[in-house]
């Protein structure tokens, strides 16, 4: 389908960084073996200084550091072969051949996830800058509130002046709350009040404030009086036509893209699998209905901040080098709540800049769960598969001939574009919604969005990518997606342990892609996806690093080579090169040293936090002893923690589960620094403790914000003296039990 001469995107190979990569990766490897050589060495010597304190503690560190260096040769995956893309608008074909695009909008809990807000998600998908017959919005409600419903017949209201001003005035911003922002910023397009635009923008600005009041109001009037809850509702499904009777509307007849709000059926009795679940049931739903052949998923705060997504993620779609096998184009998740300092480090900066990167180089980025154009039949089968029978079929997707009857829509494209809710088709959706439906299918095993794992985006993309289908990672300057990220550390951990306990799970489960996925696809992507599942395996080097050295520093155990011996060199080269290699990484994508600092933090808090925790679920979950859980992250402001957030200063209200054994840890290193320097002070030995003081150090200066926050700070987000308390004594345990077990 190529409009005129050339292809409709390039694929840029990064020499530059490949040659650096590859020549650090060459150089550290060289480092690592050096330093195994000398660890092993020192087990098989017949040296008399060895005591058992010693060779416990070596050994110990031994096994962390080879850990560290597995998942470092992991993570050189990433780092193969990084590309970047490029595309060309004006190759795409013209309108009339593009293909018709299903939205997928997921909801859940309308108190985490303000309707208004939501809704602005809802209105910018539908102001996607495409043939508006061809484009088709659901909104799925998992909490099956009428709030949401009612948000939802509003937002059509308002739509309906919005989209054709946006047209007029040719708005790119089409997210309307964040475009009254950029209005109210001086950001905006900055005609004056006026003209034309000017008295268009305060007609639409006058709506949108009347269906938030409209909105806000229903919410007031209707709290508490439903009968059904977030787990238990009957299904609804409803083509969306306004609260506002048609005739009131006749200066906007501009065709509108169809919305369609979507309340699966959930009983207690059934699981429901949280989002997956939720997709699944759109694919169903969206596939008696409109059953467009390429799908955007997009979560409830993720607005569309550029309309133009769809058509470059057609440049991809459309792209016939690439289009037998491609299953999605990526965007990156971007968020629009990011301050400058970013502590958290919410950007999620390494995972977008680095692992999508380097996997879009290989056979692809792993589907990031929203900004993500999807292709519907990958959903459904392996790349090129033919040869179903309907008995087959049925096993496969259910008892439903409707929903059978369109899922090959290749052969004829758009065939069922929704021409109206007919009753029967009403009927059959209301059969695909109900929570017994996929009873006995294949749904979430073989077909659709996969089950098994709460990180669905990435258990889906990697059996895909079993399957032999591919993805494309594409990063246009402008972000095309605006999500809202987590920033305050309680929801950064909550989610955190969310995503890594799903992780963990594929890694330790039979899919573990090491094993499962080393036959089915390229060894480097399978290295990939399984750095990804593995990388919350990092709390166990991590804690002993926090650990070990320290113990061994208060009892005067030395671990490390002398300051005399050559061998230091090689620890602190080895120490130094992965420093510099990820600082190198984070000044190459535009980001500052500050950045590079918060990382280094959040990666050591995470590690002895939700990597932990995340690891410990994925265990129970496995053998039975837990049943998985996704709670929504919370998307509603905290005033108090944004001001926090905004200035830099971490808020540590959060569980104690959470904050003890940050806090232990740290007091641990206090202890043993202060304990290890008065000791080779009074006692000497400096020269074979110094890498323990420098470690114990270091951990210090990165844990300054807890420490801060413990000794300095009485704020409401300090750490509370119980919690001191509390840790100061679990860190004497510590030491105590190690002091013993090492003596
Ligand atoms: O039972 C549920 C739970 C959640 N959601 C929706 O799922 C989306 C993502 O949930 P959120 O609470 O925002 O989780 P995050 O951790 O921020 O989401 C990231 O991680 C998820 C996997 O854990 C992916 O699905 C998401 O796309 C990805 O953005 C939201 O729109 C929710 O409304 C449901 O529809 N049903
Ligand atoms: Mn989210």
């Amino acid at each position: 389908m190529e409009h005129s001469s050339g292809p409709l995107n390039l694929c840029h190979v990064l020499t530059k960084s490949i040659i650096i990569n590859r020549t650090h990766m060459l150089v550290h490897a060289t480092a690592l073996s050096a330093l195994i050589y000398y660890r092993a060495s020192f087990f098989f010597s017949e040296s008399k200084s060895r005591d058992r304190a010693t060779t416990l503690a070596c050994l110990t560190m031994f096994l962390a550091e080879l850990g560290l260096s597995f998942l470092w040769l992991l993570s050189q995956a990433f780092r193969w072969r990084p590309v970047r893309r490029t595309a060309f608008p004006k190759r795409l074909p013209e309108d009339k051949e593009l293909p018709p695009i299903d939205v997928f909008v997921c909801t859940a809990d309308p108190d985490k996830e303000p309707t208004v807000n939501v809704m602005n998600t809802v209105v910018s998908a539908m102001g996607l800058d495409y043939p508006p017959e061809k484009l088709h919005v659901y909104l799925s409600d998992d909490g099956g509130s009428t709030l949401t419903l009612h948000g939802t017949r509003e937002a059509y209201d308002f739509a309906r002046w919005w989209l054709p001003f946006c047209k007029r005035y040719g708005i790119k911003t089409r997210c309307p709350k964040a475009f009254f922002k950029e209005e109210e910023d001086g950001e905006g397009i900055g005609m004056s009040s006026e003209n034309e635009f000017g008295s268009g923008k305060k007609i639409v600005k006058e709506k949108y404030e009347l269906f938030k009041e409209r909105v806000n109001k229903y919410r007031k009037r209707h709290r508490g009086d439903s009968s059904h809850t977030g787990r238990d509702h009957p299904p609804t499904i409803e083509v969306i036509r306004g609260n506002v009777p048609d005739e009131v509307m006749q200066a906007h007849q501009d065709p509108m893209p169809k919305l369609i709000h979507v309340s699966r059926e959930k009983r207690p009795s059934h699981h429901h699998h949280f989002k997956v679940g939720a997709l699944n049931v759109l694919l169903r739903v969206s596939g008696v209905m409109s059953n467009s052949p390429f799908i955007l998923v997009l979560d409830c705060d993720m607005y569309c901040n550029d309309p133009s997504s769809v058509r470059q993620a057609m440049f991809f779609h459309l792209d016939p080098r690439l289009s037998p096998s491609l299953m999605l184009v990526q965007f990156p998740q971007m968020f629009h709540n990011i301050s400058e300092n970013d502590i958290y480090d919410s950007k999620i900066r390494r995972y977008f800049s680095t692992c999508c990167v380097g996997m879009d180089g290989l056979k692809g980025p792993i589907l990031s769960g929203s900004c993500s154009y999807i292709k519907r039949e990958s959903l459904y089968r392996k790349p090129m598969q033919e040869g179903f029978d309907l008995m087959d079929l049925k096993k496969l997707f259910g008892h439903s001939n409707e929903f059978i009857r369109y899922l090959w829509q290749k052969e004829k494209p758009n065939r069922n574009t929704i021409a109206g809710d007919s009753a029967a088709l009403m009927k059959e959706t209301q059969v695909l919604t109900s929570c017994g439906y996929e009873n006995g299918t294949n749904w979430g095993q073989e077909v659709g969005f996969m089950y098994n794992s709460v990180v669905e985006d990435y258990f889906t993309s990697f059996t895909l990518h079993c399957k032999g289908w591919t993805s494309v990672f594409y990063t246009p300057s402008k972000p095309q997606f605006l999500g809202t990220a987590t920033t305050n550390l309680n929801d950064m951990l909550i989610q955190g342990m969310r995503w890594y306990s799903g992780l963990s799970r594929v890694g330790i489960s039979r899919f573990c892609p090491l094993i499962y996925g080393s036959s089915r696809m390229p060894i480097l992507q399978s290295m990939c996806y399984a750095e990804v599942s593995l990388l919350p395996l990092y709390c166990l080097p991590i804690c002993c690093f926090a650990t070990i050295p320290q113990i061994c520093l208060v009892n005067g155990i030395s671990i490390y080579p002398e300051v005399s011996s050559s061998y230091i060199m090689l620890f602190a080269f080895i120490f130094l090169s992965s420093l510099c290699k990820h600082l190198y990484e984070v000044v190459t994508s535009g980001h500052s040293v500050q950045t590079f600092l918060n990382e280094q933090r959040i990666w050591m808090i995470k590690s002895t936090t939700c990597y932990v925790y995340g690891t410990i679920d994925a265990i129970m979950t496995q053998i039975g002893m837990r049943t998985a859980s996704f709670l929504p992250t919370n998307k509603v402001d905290d005033d108090e923690q944004s001001k926090r957030y905004e200035m830099g200063i971490f808020d540590f209200q959060t569980s104690i589960m959470f904050l003890s054994p940050m806090v232990t840890l740290v007091i641990l290193n206090m202890a043993s620094f202060t304990g290890g320097v008065a000791r080779v002070l009074t006692l000497g030995g400096f020269d074979k403790l110094f890498m323990q003081i420098a470690l114990s150090f270091f951990v210090l200066v990165m844990s300054y914000p807890v420490i801060e926050a413990m000794v300095l700070r009485t704020d409401k987000g300090c750490i509370p003296r119980s919690v001191t308390m509390l840790s100061a004594f679990l860190s004497l345990v510590l030491l105590l039990l190690g002091s013993s077990f090492l003596m």
